[in-house]
């Protein structure tokens, strides 16, 4: 099954798949730079009046809230419903939904009203719109643990789409098949945009891969993987600057053979 997970990696590699990503300023550049890294050609565009004909041309659409503004917000529904209608993969990063109600109605609306492919965002913020107490600072998540996996499955039931929590262990759940991951380094959370950039490569993933519970599994088990690495790299000098050139350098050169051989993966 990681074979075929990396089956998926390998279609981004070749086929170059071209993401539309309207996404926060903090890591809008990481994640443009992780896309190309990973084999995809990214695109942020997000003016309101350019939206709708971009997805045209686009393979799958990255949505990440983490500054959401008024004209993004616009900008958003006017992308998803175009994506929705042209049946194009949408991925949905909500960052802050633990924190700020405002965003938490904001995507449980898109999720009610549009076709999702993956909801991916960290056990905190997957909690939340779960309906879950949440324990969270900000766009960070201060939670873990079991119930992660009642949220994912749940939301994914409630919203026929695919849910993704990360954190020590990440899940990934379609209502009915559940994955762990349990790569990755706490560096990982020294770094701001990982969880960013987990999103934008599953947004790569599902342009190529139509099974989204497997297209979510490719990308976060890649930054775990790629994260384990990169920690061996920096052990004798541990920096969270180098680390986050690592990740780049790391997401770059995985090989079939670090992707199967690293990957600390269960099925139910
Ligand atoms: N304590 C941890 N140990 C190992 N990996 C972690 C830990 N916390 C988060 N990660 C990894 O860091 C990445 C980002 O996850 P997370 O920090 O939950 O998201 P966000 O950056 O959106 O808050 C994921 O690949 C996740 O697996
Ligand atoms: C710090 C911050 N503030 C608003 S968006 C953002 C980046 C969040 O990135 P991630 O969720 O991947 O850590
Ligand atoms: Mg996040």
């Amino acid at each position: 099954m990681t074979k075929e997970l990396w089956g998926i990696i390998k279609k981004i590699r070749t086929r170059k798949p071209l993401i539309q990503a309207i996404t926060n300023y903090v890591t809008i550049n990481d994640c443009a730079n992780i896309l190309l890294g990973i084999g995809a050609s990214p695109a942020m565009c997000e003016a309101k009046d350019e939206v709708e004909d971009f997805i045209e041309l686009a393979d799958s659409l990255y949505i990440n809230i983490g500054t959401l503004t008024r004209e993004q917000k616009e900008a958003i529904c006017l992308a998803v419903k175009k994506a929705s209608r042209l049946k194009k993969p949408v991925v949905i990063d909500p960052v802050g939904v633990g924190a700020l109600y405002t965003r938490k109605t904001f995507i449980l609306k898109l999720l009610e009203e549009y076709e999702i492919s993956i909801i991916k965002g960290n056990s905190g913020e997957i909690k939340s719109l779960a309906g879950m107490d949440a324990n969270v600072k900000g766009v960070d998540s201060m939670d873990d643990g079991p119930d992660a996996v009642d949220a994912c499955k749940a939301l994914a039931k409630k919203f026929n789409t695919v849910a993704a929590a990360t954190g020590k262990t990440d899940i990934i759940s379609d209502g009915n098949r559940t994955i762990r991951i349990k790569n990755g380094s706490p560096m990982l959370t020294m770094v701001t945009g990982v969880g960013c950039m987990v999103g934008a490569i599953a947004a790569a993933a599902a342009a190529v891969e139509n099974d989204f519970l497997k297209a979510a599994a490719s990308a976060v088990l890649s930054m775990g993987i790629a994260g384990d690495i990169a920690a061996e790299e920096i052990e004798e000098n541990p920096a969270p600057g180098t680390y986050r050139v690592k990740l780049f350098d790391n997401i770059y050169s995985l090989t079939e053979d670090k992707f199967v051989k690293r990957s600390k993966i269960e099925w139910e």
